[in-house]
């Protein structure tokens, strides 16, 4: 005989219509299937998957601000925090409108990250049990996990959803993560709590910034925790915040709106700011009579201290230095990079190809490192070398070898490599009287200086790059096919940046490293992943780099794009310098390129599928 499972015999009753068996299922999720039920929802059918209006999720954006640009950095953390495929963290107001998005692409392209956009609702009434919407309920965390949502297509999903409250515990946003159920990881749930309650702290910093901020704790070694209470204070002892943990701590006591310090603690506020300001961490009685210990986090702005601001809490996981030094998750770049290590221990040319702005420059360094080679990486722009002076450079040259020589002569930059690496970037550029030099030097590995006679050995590691097609050089006459023959021991072709599978991990490592712990949305993520990019990861570098220049908030989404795509590429041909027109048109482009379908954007907008399209033109349309 089969045994069932509680969640076997809880489903099938849900399916049957019967009773739920008591004692299998979590008591938060029996209830919530229970009022799903009586609401009428089929769990075998698809939830109505609505999305809202973008100009309403605007406005709520913009409601939000501060909350947002908090939990955007927070999301951010998480996000590298949790690591693992198939990952989702996503901001929602507190009625379950998804807001902003980070994820990986593995998620933002399953059938599941495709339903969590930006304007998404996750209410119950909708969605059936799921974490955002029963945390938006409940005002706590709320894990919900595989079988437990109620529409069985949400089955293989696992949500861990944390309301962001206020002291007086009203609920001003959701934070959820989202995975695959099999992907799950036993400290998520932890981790998401964490980033809320760190949000919560960090607008009690953003909100009172003109006033004392105080924290406290039973014990000293809590005090840089999210345990420790947060007390915010007028000049004159008024409290304007607490957070969760101060209530807590402070339970029973007259902590409400308007509470003053001397009322909560046994000693007037004004000797109490005698001591926390002469620094360290002060002891105090509350109005009960237990002792905690407190410490001065803020002091208002115009008090004449030094030395006491401390830095606001420390983040609990701070995020490891383990970022690769550049990204090659695309299967074609990692197929291509598979045989480096072999080729480098035999000795091979490598030849890399690519568009400009791939990363060739980036791939011939990353060689030299696999090679382990001691010497130095020498990098010779081929191009950039006058036809009478290149096999000088390369070679070397004696004393007044020739006019213009350098009077102590020179190594050359072969020999400068010696037991390193030579990087000849823009080959195809290199003169053809070089060519012959090249070849001979290729083939013995040894170099004679210009006006010398001595032949020195040379030990490197070639490497050679070039955008150009060197088979047609050679069908021209303008390349030398030996030569060729002689550099291409591997060739290693690097794709242009708009076909690479791994586009937003490359969008998430430059900003990464342009500007650590600013947020970009899945959103604007996908707006740029639909434009062109004919100068590839340089050109994504300066856009990001000219985004954060321009940026208001700790993080970039797609208006941000928008509002910089005031060129005219970003309108419909018909649409070009006409005012209110072109910026309609902008924001359905926006629009389209988050929904990727026109009957979402033209929903989103409340315009008619046709106004849509019309404005589409140049836009690849799925
Ligand atoms: N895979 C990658 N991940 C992250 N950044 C990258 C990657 N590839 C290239 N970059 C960045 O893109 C920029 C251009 O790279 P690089 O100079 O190596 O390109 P290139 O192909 O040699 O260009 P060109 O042909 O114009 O010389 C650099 O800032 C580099 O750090």
């Amino acid at each position: 005989m089969q045994i069932l499972s509680g969640m076997d015999r809880a489903r099938n009753a849900l399916e049957r219509g019967e009773r739920l068996p008591g004692g299998t299922l979590p008591l938060p999720i029996a209830e919530s299937w229970q009022r799903c039920r009586e609401l009428g929802l089929d769990p075998h059918r698809r939830p109505r998957g609505e999305v809202v209006p973008f100009a309403t999720v605007t406005r709520r954006r913009q409601k939000m601000e501060g909350l947002r640009r908090l939990a955007l950095a927070e999301m951010q953390v998480l996000y590298a925090q949790i690591a693992g495929s198939n990952l989702m963290i996503a901001l929602a107001d507190a009625g379950g409108m998804v807001l902003d998005t980070i994820s990986d692409q593995a998620f933002t392209e399953s059938t599941a990250g495709r339903a969590i956009i930006p304007g998404s609702l996750w209410d119950e009434a909708r969605r059936g049990t799921n974490a955002l919407g029963l945390a938006s309920d409940a005002s706590q965390p709320v894990g919900v996990f595989g079988r437990e949502h109620y529409f069985t297509c949400h089955a293989h999903l696992s949500c861990m959803a944390a309301p962001i409250l206020d002291a007086h515990g009203q609920v001003l946003g959701l934070l959820d993560a989202s995975c695959a159920n099999e992907a799950r990881q036993q400290h998520t749930h932890a981790l998401v709590r964490m980033a809320a309650a760190q949000i919560e702290n960090g607008l009690i910093f953003q909100e009172c910034a003109d006033n004392f901020i105080l924290a406290f704790h039973p014990r000293a070694e809590y005090l840089d925790t999210l345990s420790a209470g947060l007390l915010a204070l007028s000049r004159d002892g008024v409290v304007t915040a607490l957070n969760r943990p101060g209530s807590a701590l402070l339970s029973g006591l007259p902590a409400g709106a308007d509470a003053r310090f001397d009322t909560l603690f046994e000693m007037p506020f004004a000797r109490a700011l005698d001591g926390l300001l002469r620094g360290g961490v002060f002891p105090i009685r509350d109005a009960a009579g237990s002792q905690v210990l407190m410490v001065c986090r803020q002091i208002a702005p115009g008090l004449a201290v030094r030395n006491l601001h401390q830095e606001p809490q420390a983040r609990p996981h701070d995020k490891g230095g383990s970022a690769p030094r550049f990204v090659c998750a695309d299967a074609a770049v990692k197929a291509a990079m598979a045989d480096i290590g072999q080729a480098v221990a035999m000795g091979m040319p490598i030849h890399l190809t690519g568009e400009t702005g791939t990363g060739k420059e980036l791939m011939a360094r990353h060689i030299h490192e696999v090679s382990g080679r001691r010497g130095e990486f020498v990098a010779v722009n081929c191009g950039a070398l006058a036809e009478q002076l290149f096999v000088a450079e390369i070679f070397g040259h004696e004393q007044g070898a020739f006019t213009n020589a350098r009077t102590e002569g020179s190594i050359g930059l072969a020999r400068q490599a010696d037991g390193g690496t030579l990087f000849l970037d823009e080959i195809a550029d290199i003169p053809l009287s070089a060519q012959t030099a090249l070849l001979r030097f290729l083939d013995a590995r040894e170099v004679r200086p210009v006006g010398g006679l001595k032949i020195h050995k040379v030990d490197v590691q070639i490497v050679s790059a070039t955008n150009r097609n060197l088979e047609a050089m050679v069908a021209e006459r303008a390349f030398r096919a030996d030569l060729l023959y002689r550099l291409n021991g591997l060739v290693l072709h690097l794709p242009p940046l708009s076909a690479r599978s791994d586009f937003a991990l490359v969008v998430k490592h430059l900003l990464q490293e342009l500007a650590p712990g600013v947020a970009i949305t899945d959103a604007a993520i996908a707006s740029l992943a639909q434009r062109e990019w004919p100068g590839n990861i340089r050109e994504l570098r300066s856009l990001l780099q000219r985004l954060l220049l321009r940026r208001q908030g700790a993080f970039i989404d797609e208006t941000c794009l928008v509002e910089g795509a005031g060129d005219s590429g970003d309108t419909c041909p018909a649409c070009r310098d006409r005012g209110l027109a072109s910026r309609i048109c902008r924001e359905i482009r926006a629009t389209y390129r988050v929904h990727r379908s026109v009957t979402h954007t033209a929903r989103a907008l409340g315009l008619s599928r046709t106004t849509v399209y019309k404005h589409l033109c140049g836009e690849p349309l799925n």
